[in-house]
């Protein structure tokens, strides 16, 4: 390499800011040189909703759900060091390829709902969090396995920052609901959504890689952009039993607690609605 191309080589790299170590997400990040100071404040709050959640939450001998996303990552971080200072004896079911590296990387005890299947806390980001806690979730393309293991426990908790917080879903988040599909069945699934729901649907493509994001259960996603609020439990149900839809990023009545760390440095906390 010519003394020329080097330095060129070195200044480019220098824009680059390192990762920090601890992410390692299904939904890859990219920091640019001048990382915003609101990027910086959302970390923050991501990193404060993780953390009470995580102190609010977890007990000793609990069996932990561990959601997936960048804010998961605080909350591994946190229990991590829970684990360490107070001794607890903690099991941890992963919720994708992602949160299973994070539960090794950190020593913790890894389990499966084979030896788990319930569990006494999940803790899991979110795309948007709407008034009653319904959530749109899957913007990693990890809802399925999230929705299981939410599914098999007696709490869950959603960690999120102040930019998920809404009166309504699609307030916030404009890519819409992900839908997980059987690969053979991504065109005939789409078409059935726009028709009976309106907006459009299209199959998440990947970013490093030619084709389709392809999941941790090997099949495709669709995000559905839908135009307008629609009855979310009916829909679910509506998109669920059209053949090879796998499961939807839409968690109904599932969440019983929000924690979204907030621009002030506050935590706030909802509670799901009584019904
Ligand atoms: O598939 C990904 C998951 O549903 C994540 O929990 C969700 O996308 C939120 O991720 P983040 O904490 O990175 O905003």
């Amino acid at each position: 390499m010519t003394p020329q191309r080097w330095v060129y080589l070195r200044k480019l790299l220098s824009g680059f800011p390192s990762f920090p170590s601890s992410f390692s997400s299904c939904r890859p990040r990219v920091f640019s040189s001048s990382q915003s100071a609101a990027d910086n404040m959302a970390e923050e709050a991501k990193k404060l909703a993780a953390y009470s959640a995580v102190d609010n939450n977890v007990q000793n001998n609990h069996v932990v759900g561990v959601g997936s996303g960048s804010t998961v990552v605080y909350a591994v971080d946190r229990l991590a060091e829970r684990v360490r200072q107070e001794k607890l004896n903690i099991v941890c079911v992963p919720t994708s390829f992602q949160a299973r590296q994070l539960i090794l990387k950190h020593g913790l005890m890894l389990s499966d709902l084979e030896r788990h299947p319930e569990l006494d806390v999940a803790i899991d980001g979110a795309d948007e969090v709407d008034s009653e806690l319904t959530l749109i979730k899957g913007g990693g393309g990890c809802l399925t396995q999230e929705k299981i293991v939410a599914g098999c426990s007696k709490f869950f908790v959603v960690i999120a920052d102040y930019r998920k917080d809404s009166d309504a879903l699609g307030q916030q988040w404009k890519k819409g609901v992900p839908i997980e599909v059987i690969p053979m069945a991504y065109v005939p699934v789409s078409m059935t959504i726009a028709k009976h729901f309106g907006g459009e649907v299209s199959l998440r493509m990947a970013v490093s890689k030619a084709g389709p994001v392809v999941t941790d259960n090997s099949n495709f996603i669709l995000d559905w952009k839908f135009e307008h609020t629609h009855n979310w439990k009916e829909v679910n149900t509506a998109i669920k039993m059209i053949p090879g839809v796998v499961e939807t990023g839409l968690f109904v009545n599932m969440a019983q607690q929000a924690y979204f760390g907030m621009e002030d440095g506050s935590v706030k906390v909802r509670k799901a609605p009584v019904n």
